[in-house]
C-alpha cells in the first residue's frame, strides 16, 4: 500500500474528531433534552444503543449516584433517587442531547449490604463487554470511610482495566458525594484520609473530583461535566 494512502486516512480521522468536539455547554446545556432510553434488570437485556460513549456510575446503595447524574444533566428527577438505600434496581441508559445524542450516562444498582449477586453480575457483564464504555465513576459517601466493599470493588475493577493485550479499555474516576454532610473544618482531614485509601486499594483510579448536589451553588458539578465529556474523547481543546 503506498504512503499516500496512509496519509490521507489520517486526514480523514483527524477531520472526523475535529468534527465531533463541543464544549461543556453545548453537551449539557440542554437539560431537556436528556432522555432515559432502556434499561436493563438482567445481563440478557443490555441493549444495544447507536455506538455512542458511555460512562457508569457505581458506588455503595446510598451513596448519591442517581442524585450525581440529576444534578449533571440539571435535572431534578429525571433519574430516580431515595433516602432509602436500593432504589436503583436496573442498569439504566440516559441520553444527553437531542437525538442521535452525545453520549449515554449509565446509571446502576448500588453495591454494598443492599446490593444484590444478580446486580454484580449484570455489572460485571456490563464492563467486560460494553465497547462503548469509556468510564467508570466510584462514588463514596464522605460521610462514611471506605469499607470492605469498597476496597474490593475498586480491586476488582481494577482488575480490568488494562486488558490482556495490554490495552486500556477504560478507565476508571473516584466521586466523594455530600460534601456539604461533613463539618467544614473536618473536610481537608476526611479528603485526604479517602483519597489515601482509594489510592492504596487502586493505585490506578484517577484521585476524586469532590462534589455536593445539594450545596447552592452545587459543588464539583461542572468539573463532573467536564470530567464525562473528557472521557468520552468529546471536549474541545479550548
Ligand atoms: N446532603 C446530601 N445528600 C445527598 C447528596 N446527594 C444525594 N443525597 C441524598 O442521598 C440519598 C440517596 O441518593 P440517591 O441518589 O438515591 O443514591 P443512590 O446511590 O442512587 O442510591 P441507590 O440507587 O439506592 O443505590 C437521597 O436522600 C439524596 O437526596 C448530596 O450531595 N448531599
Ligand atoms: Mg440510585
Amino acid at each position: 500500500m503506498s504512503l499516500s494512502i496512509f496519509r490521507h486516512a489520517t486526514q480523514r480521522k483527524d477531520l472526523t474528531s475535529i468534527w465531533r468536539q463541543y464544549t461543556t455547554a453545548q453537551i449539557f446545556g440542554n437539560a431537556g433534552a436528556a432522555e432515559f432510553v432502556a434499561a436493563a434488570g438482567s445481563v440478557d437485556s443490555i441493549p444495544k444503543l447507536h455506538g455512542l460513549p458511555e460512562v457508569i456510575v457505581t458506588g455503595r446503595a446510598n451513596s448519591g449516584k442517581s442524585t450525581l447524574f440529576n444534578a449533571v444533566l440539571g435535572r431534578k428527577d429525571l433519574l430516580h433517587t431515595s433516602k432509602k438505600a436500593g432504589r436503583t434496581r436496573e442498569l439504566n441508559f440516559f441520553r444527553v442531547g437531542r437525538e442521535p445524542g452525545k453520549l449515554i450516562l449509565v446509571d446502576a444498582p448500588g453495591y454494598g449490604a443492599r446490593g444484590r449477586p444478580q446486580w454484580g453480575a449484570m455489572f460485571d457483564q456490563y464492563l467486560d463487554t460494553r465497547k462503548e464504555l469509556r468510564r467508570v465513576y466510584i462514588l463514596f459517601n464522605a460521610k462514611h470511610p471506605l469499607n470492605a466493599f469498597d476496597t474490593q470493588m475498586l480491586a476488582h475493577i481494577s482488575s480490568k482495566l488494562i486488558s490482556d493485550r495490554g490495552r486500556q479499555p477504560f478507565t476508571l474516576q473516584a466521586v466523594i458525594t455530600k460534601a456539604d454532610s461533613i463539618p467544614s473544618d473536618k473536610i481537608p482531614e476526611t479528603i485526604a484520609k479517602m483519597r489515601k485509601d482509594i489510592w492504596e486499594a487502586a493505585p490506578l483510579c484517577l484521585p476524586p473530583v469532590i462534589t455536593s448536589a445539594t450545596m447552592h451553588p452545587p459543588l464539583g458539578i461542572d468539573e463532573m461535566r467536564k470530567n464525562i465529556a473528557d472521557a468520552c474523547g468529546l471536549l474541545s481543546p479550548r
